[in-house]
């Protein structure tokens, strides 16, 4: 399965919400990195057909998704960032529902319903009304319905938003078991939800593509930037206002800040390891205000 993005633009009122995007998705799990609103919903929205983009084209194994009709919908599958459930519905009724509206025969529905409820571990919730249920169990629901039609393109808007960090690491499990050939694309502003799962990152800032690697390739990028800095009590307000600070952690007297700058931003600063965090804070984290 490939996807193509290809010079997509959206605009409202005159701004960028997308700017000229373009990449190419191939099977495996992608991240797309962005802080609130850097056009992740959007280029998600456009993906899916509920908006038009002004410019550009998505092209599905080589087709232009736009060609393909309803053909188009059955490689998909969507989770969107709020997602709406009906909560007098059980979890059965519902997923139910959901193959009829995606036209999945009665005779294949029953049994896949079933196979899901197993795989994403609520068939004991399954009598359960939907408005009873924690927000993992919910979510669970929803990734549920979004594989219903077994697509080869699954699509994730912030899909850890309000779930604790136990459903949280569930819940990236699952992605995982998913992501077997198919295309995952998962949208978040949260580095942990795709740092050790994605094997691409794409970074969207300001409606515009900034990067597309590997985690690792990322925080290779990163290397000779992340320094720790020990700063005392008096100096920390000149550090505070100077660096560019990922973390402080108070040991006794002493507090230790991890810094990301592209010089050594002190004479007694030493070099430490990159992760995908000093990533998003090197790429999004001008103007930090103290
Ligand atoms: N219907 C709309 N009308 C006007 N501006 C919009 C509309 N939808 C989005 N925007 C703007 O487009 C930009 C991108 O928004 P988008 O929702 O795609 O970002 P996002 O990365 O998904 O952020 P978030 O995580 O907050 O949802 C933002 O500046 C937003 O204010």
């Amino acid at each position: 399965m490939k996807v193509t993005f290809k010079g997509i633009s959206k605009q409202y009122k005159g701004k960028y919400a997308l700017q000229d995007f373009s990449a190419e998705l191939e099977n495996g799990i992608y991240g797309l990195l962005g802080t609130n609103g850097a056009g992740k919903t959007t280029l998600i929205n456009i993906f899916v057909g509920i908006l038009r983009s002004d410019t550009g084209q998505i092209l599905i194994n080589d087709v232009d998704a736009r060609t393909l009709g309803i053909e188009f919908l059955s490689h998909i599958g969507y989770l969107p960032q709020y997602p709406q459930f009906y909560k007098n519905f059980e979890v059965m009724e519902f997923l139910k529902y959901m193959c009829e509206l995606k036209q999945i025969p009665k005779s294949q529905a029953e049994k896949r319903v079933q196979e899901l409820l197993e795989i994403v571990n609520l068939s004991n919730a399954r009598h359960k009304k939907i408005g009873a249920l924690s927000g993992g169990m919910r979510q669970r629901v929803g990734i549920a319905q979004a594989m219903l039609n077994n697509p080869n393109i699954l699509i994730l808007d912030e899909p850890t938003a309000g779930l604790d960090p136990q459903e949280r690491i569930r819940f990236r499990n699952l992605i995982t078991k998913f992501s077997e050939n198919r295309i995952v694309l998962l949208a978040t502003h949260i580095v942990s939800d795709i740092e050790f799962i994605a094997n691409q990152v794409i970074l969207l800032k300001d409606g515009r593509l900034l990067k597309q690697d590997t985690p690792q390739a990322l925080v290779e990028g990163l290397k000779g930037k992340v320094w720790t800095v020990t700063a005392t009590e008096e100096a920390l307000d000149e550090k505070l206002h100077r660096l560019k600070i990922s973390n402080m952690m108070r040991e006794q007297n002493d507090i230790h800040l991890r810094v990301i700058d592209d010089e050594q931003p002190d004479v007694d600063a030493v070099n430490v390891q990159a992760n995908l965090e000093d990533v998003f804070l090197y790429y999004f984290g001008e103007g930090e205000q103290w």
